[in-house]
Formats: structure tokens, sequence, C-alpha cells
């Protein structure tokens, strides 16, 4: 992309916002989640955003179809595209509420004002912070006791981080579905490691203690670059449950180079039974 390029692109978010609020019929939109998707969706033609976009977002609306979660997270909000998306599906499927965790204050304050047109204020709460800590706080204050759909698509390191801070609390545990975005591209391969590793090695790992950094092995490094910087280390330091027994699965949809990895976490073995 050329300077020209990225000048063009600088500020996008708050276009967006702009551009959908001086819609003229602003007031046939509001309270449809379907018809801010279309603007986002109209406006991306012009400019780049970093959404699921709707062929992985399918994957995961067939997800809440199928489990009907009680209560979703997802890790990066952005400017909200996959919080309404999501957000209405668990909503018609009928859950309870849709947090979602977003690092930059800016994006949030975007996605809020779009959660709010499409008609979603109730029932999604956008949480500003970083995700680490943002979970911690709610698995702590008891405002989450398990997750039975995590959606995570943030800073790429820290997904089997935050996936680790999750089963330490056991807010992830059997009958938890995690959909975990980008895995081929910017690619994550610590992440499909862990969750497509047996329970014996991940107890081998787990017996040195906790990792202090992000393992960044194989993830592009502008990705790798992006939001926190290469110096941040998660808040928290924590080796997981090991005894969690996964089935995981790429789901790459046709003609996209990324794709959705699908893992089901199906039993917790006891900690002295070999397996
Ligand atoms: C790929 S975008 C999310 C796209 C969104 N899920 C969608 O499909 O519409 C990644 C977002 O994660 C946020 N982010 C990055 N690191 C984070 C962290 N540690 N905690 C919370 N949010 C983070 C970024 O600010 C960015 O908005």
């Amino acid at each position: 992309m050329s300077a020209e390029d990225h000048s063009r692109e600088a500020g996008r978010e708050l276009k967006l916002l702009h551009f959908i609020y001086g819609q003229p019929n602003i007031d046939e939109i509001r309270g449809h989640p379907q018809r801010v998707l279309d603007l986002i969706h109209e406006f991306e033609k012009d400019y780049h955003f970093m959404n699921v976009g709707e062929a992985k977002g399918k994957i995961v609306t067939d997800l809440i179809d199928e489990l009907k979660p009680k209560t979703m997270i997802e890790l990066g909000c952005y400017v909200g595209y996959s919080a309404i998306l999501f957000g209405d599906a668990v909503r018609r499927n009928g859950g309870d509420r849709y947090l979602s965790l977003e690092l930059n204050p800016e994006f949030a304050a975007i996605a809020n004002m779009l959660v709010e047109l499409a008609g979603l204020r109730d029932f999604v709460r956008i949480l500003v912070g970083r995700s680490d800590v943002s979970l911690h706080r709610l698995i702590t204050s008891g405002t989450v006791n398990k997750v039975e759909l995590l959606f995570l698509d943030h800073y790429k390191p820290a997904y089997t981080t935050d996936l680790k801070l999750c089963e330490h609390f056991g807010v992830v545990g059997p009958g938890t579905v995690l959909a975990a975005d980008n895995v081929l591209y910017p690619g994550n391969p610590p992440y499909l490691e862990y969750v497509r590793s047996s329970v014996a090695r991940k107890r081998d790992i787990a017996q040195a203690g906790p990792s202090r950094g992000y393992d960044t092995t194989g993830i592009l490094e502008r990705a790798v670059d992006s939001y926190v910087g290469r110096d941040d280390e998660p808040a928290f330091h924590f080796v997981g449950n090991p005894n969690l027994v996964y089935e995981s699965r790429l789901c790459q949809p046709a003609g996209l180079k990324d794709a959705v990895e699908v893992t089901r976490c199906v039993e917790e073995v006891a900690a002295s039974a070999d397996h």
C-alpha cells in the first residue's frame, strides 16, 4: 500500500460512523442488525477493515445456532461487526448476553454506537481494556463462571495465553467451544499446536511451569507488532488445564486463504488418570 493509500485509510473507522449515521433513511436502519452490517459491507468496498466477514462469520453463526449459548465472549471487537452479527444470533437463539473485549477505546466507542443503532445495546456489552485483564476481572468478580462459546479474534499471540487463563479458572471446560479466527493468515501455529495436542503432551509441557512471554513462533511479524507491540507481556502467567480433551478442526471457506479453527472441549480427564 502506498503512502497516499495509507493517508486515505487513516481514520476510516470514524469515517464509517459518519457514513452510517449520515444515511438519509437512518430511522429505517435503527433496530435492524442486518442493515447495519450491510452498510459496513458497502463501506468496506472503499476501505480496508479487519472484520471477520461473511464467509468465516457463517461458521460462527452456525455454531451459535447449534449451541444456543447463554453467554458468548469475543476477544477483539474492532468496530463491532462481529459483535452485531454474533450478538444478534445469540439473542435470536435465546441467549442472555454477549460480551466483547476491546483494547482500543476509540474502536470500542465506535462499536458501541453501531451496536446501539442495531438495537443490541441491552444485549451486547463492550468492555474496554486488554483481554487478559478484562477476562480476569470478569471471572474473579463472579460475572462470568462458564463460557459456552469463545470467539478469539484479537492479538494473535494472546490466543493461547488467554485460553490458558480461562482454563485455569474453569471458565473453559467440557462443553465449551472455541472459534479462533485468522489461524492461517496471519497464522497462529502456537495456538493450533496447543488445541490439537494430546493431554499427555500438554501435561509434559505444563511441568515446566507457565511460560513468561508470548510464543510468537510462525505468526506474521506484522501481527506480532500490532496493537500492543513486541515487548508486551501477558498480565498473568497460567499453565492452563492440560487435562482438558479438545477435538479441533480447521474450517476454511472455499476461496479464502484464511480459516477458523473450531475446537470443542469434550472431556476433562482426572489429573491422576493416564491419557
Ligand atoms: C481483527 S480485529 C477484530 C474484528 C472483529 N472481531 C470483527 O470481526 O468485527 C482485532 C481487534 O482486537 C483488538 N485487540 C488487540 N489486542 C487486544 C487485546 N489484547 N485485548 C483486547 N482487544 C485487543 C484490536 O484493537 C482490534 O480492534
